[in-house]
């Protein structure tokens, strides 16, 4: 039942087709809470590609088609741009955050940082970076293949380090690296908008005692203000004092810095925090495909070795000629997007649509899962084929990395997809070049099966499965330790 705003709004005009809901509840016992993407993708079966529902008085309009998105975010983005105001946000300290201000002068702001530090031209500059982390990372995954999941933070969390701040974790157990994990844990498991939703219709759950039965939220949300606030500030403190020293590496932050005092302006700390979760997550779904796909993996590592030999590792400039490492990182992204509900957008008005009332102030919300699994548009959408991204007389189709949907849509587009696709990109291709990931085997020699299993929360990894490492080049090898140079 929508809200009594919404009804009194919304004069002749439906909202669009939804299921029925409850009084006062709506749809939140029909919501599968853990993970949302498969409620909402039955709906859009039923109901189409924009389904109204409602949770405890606050209205949902869910996106269940590419071009409605597209539509809707990228042409009405005066509209479509908002963030909705959850109480979670403001109670777990991260109301700094980016990605959950609302639209305006602030975010405005934070957005022009992003634009003069990680647009395409810029992420362009840091391909040493990227490659030196994505060594180290191929090396953890030799020497240490059991603790893979440690290895997919460290790899995310020192590259961000390393641009942001310029400051180098330790290749393994780095105490900076934990902390960060810890936080975005916190983020990604709790605070979800249909979560929110109970925030939001019962604020008084705010004010009840951290002791209080069911406020295990509240514990949970004073762990993260104070994580929040230790991540923020610690590493921006540490440019300052190199800064002051005259011994801070090039890095954004005293980039943007030095920029800011020559205009006369505030020091703002504005930078990337908490979104070292999506890059490793996508290379951890790219590691769950190479077991569970093995012929994918051969037929890339013959692509690297054919264009790139064993005397030397991959690097930008093979890019274009390895077109099947590059349906990979596509078909990774598309296979299981690791924000697979995007992050929920909100109106700043009201707006209709196809003869329908979409309400001022509903929470927009992208089944970017549901999208990547449409059995007309993804033939077999549950199986990893990185051949679906090939025109039929075998050309890469136009469809850049950059621009996938699982960066979202918009103004709100991940500001760091540039940044983030290299990177990506560099992990990948590396690991296909040095090693070969492969099934574990039992004590009785036979290989153990792996049955994907995911987290949830508002981003997604696999869960821990096993699997086994094996160089595939003593002289790769070699490379990678740094004992021979590392260019051909
Ligand atoms: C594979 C890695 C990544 C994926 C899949 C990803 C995905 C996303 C998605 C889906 C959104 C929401 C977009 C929307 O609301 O429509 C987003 C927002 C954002 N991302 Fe990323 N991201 C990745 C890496 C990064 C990196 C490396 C950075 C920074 C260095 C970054 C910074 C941000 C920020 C600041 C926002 C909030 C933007 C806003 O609200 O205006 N992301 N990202």
């Amino acid at each position: 039942m929508p809200s009594l705003d919404t009804q009194n709004k919304r004069k002749n005009l439906p909202l669009p087709p939804g299921p029925r809901a409850l009084p006062l509840l709506g749809n939140a016992l029909q919501i599968n809470v853990s993970q949302p993407w498969l409620t909402y993708t039955a709906w859009g079966k039923r109901y189409g590609g924009i389904v109204y529902s409602c949770i405890l008085g606050q209205d949902f309009v869910i996106i269940n088609d590419e071009n409605i998105a597209r539509t809707l975010l990228d042409r009405r983005g005066a509209i479509y741009s908002d963030r909705p105001v959850l109480g979670a946000n403001k109670l777990f300290g991260l109301d700094f955050n980016t990605g959950l201000l609302p639209y305006g002068d602030v975010w405005r702001a934070h957005r022009k940082i992003y634009h003069q530090t990680l647009r395409s031209d810029r992420a362009a500059l840091y391909h040493d970076i990227y490659f030196r982390k994505a060594h180290d990372f191929v090396q953890n995954l030799i020497n240490f293949p059991d603790d893979l999941e440690a290895h997919v933070q460290t790899l995310s969390a020192s590259l961000i380090m390393a641009v942001t701040y310029g400051y180098e974790t330790q290749i393994r157990d780095d105490p900076f690296v934990h902390r960060v994990q810890e936080l975005i844990n916190i983020i990604t498991q709790t605070i979800t908008p249909e979560r929110s939703a109970l925030l939001i219709a019962f604020p008084f759950l705010e004010h009840f005692p951290e002791w209080f039965p069911g406020a295990a939220f509240k514990r949970r949300a004073r762990l993260c203000r104070d994580l929040a606030a230790e991540v923020v500030e610690r590493p921006f403190q540490y440019v300052i004092e190199q800064m002051a020293k005259e011994i801070a590496p090039q890095s954004m932050v005293s980039d943007f810095q030095r920029d800011a005092i020559a205009r006369g302006e505030d020091h703002q700390n504005e930078m990337v925090k908490g979104v070292a979760a999506t890059t490793s997550s996508t290379l951890h779904v790219f590691l769950l495909a190479m077991v569970l796909y093995p012929e994918v993996q051969q037929r890339a590592q013959a692509e690297i070795d054919a264009v790139v030999g064993d005397e030397r590792l991959p690097n930008f400039d093979d890019r274009a000629a390895l077109p099947y490492v590059e349906a990979i990182c596509r078909e990774v992204l598309r296979w299981n997007p690791v924000v697979p509900l995007s992050l929920p957008h909100a109106t700043s008005s009201d707006d209709t649509f196809n003869g329908y009332y979409i309400p001022k102030g509903a929470i927009v919300v992208i089944n970017a899962w549901g999208i990547t699994h449409n059995e007309i548009a993804y033939p077999d959408p549950f199986q990893f084929k990185p051949e679906r991204h090939f025109t039929a007389d075998g050309q890469l189709k136009d469809d850049p990395l950059f621009n996938n949907l699982g960066f979202g849509l918009g103004r709100r587009i991940c500001p760091g997809r540039h940044f983030a696709e290299r990177s990506v990109w560099a992990a990948i291709v590396s690991v296909l070049s040095c090693v070969r990931i492969e099934k574990a085997r039992g004590p009785d020699g036979r290989e153990i099966e792996v049955l994907p299993k995911f987290t949830t929360g508002l981003a997604i990894h696999p869960k821990p499965f096993q699997y086994s490492v094996v160089s595939r080049s003593a002289t790769k090898a070699k490379l990678l330790r740094g004992k021979i140079a590392l260019t051909a």
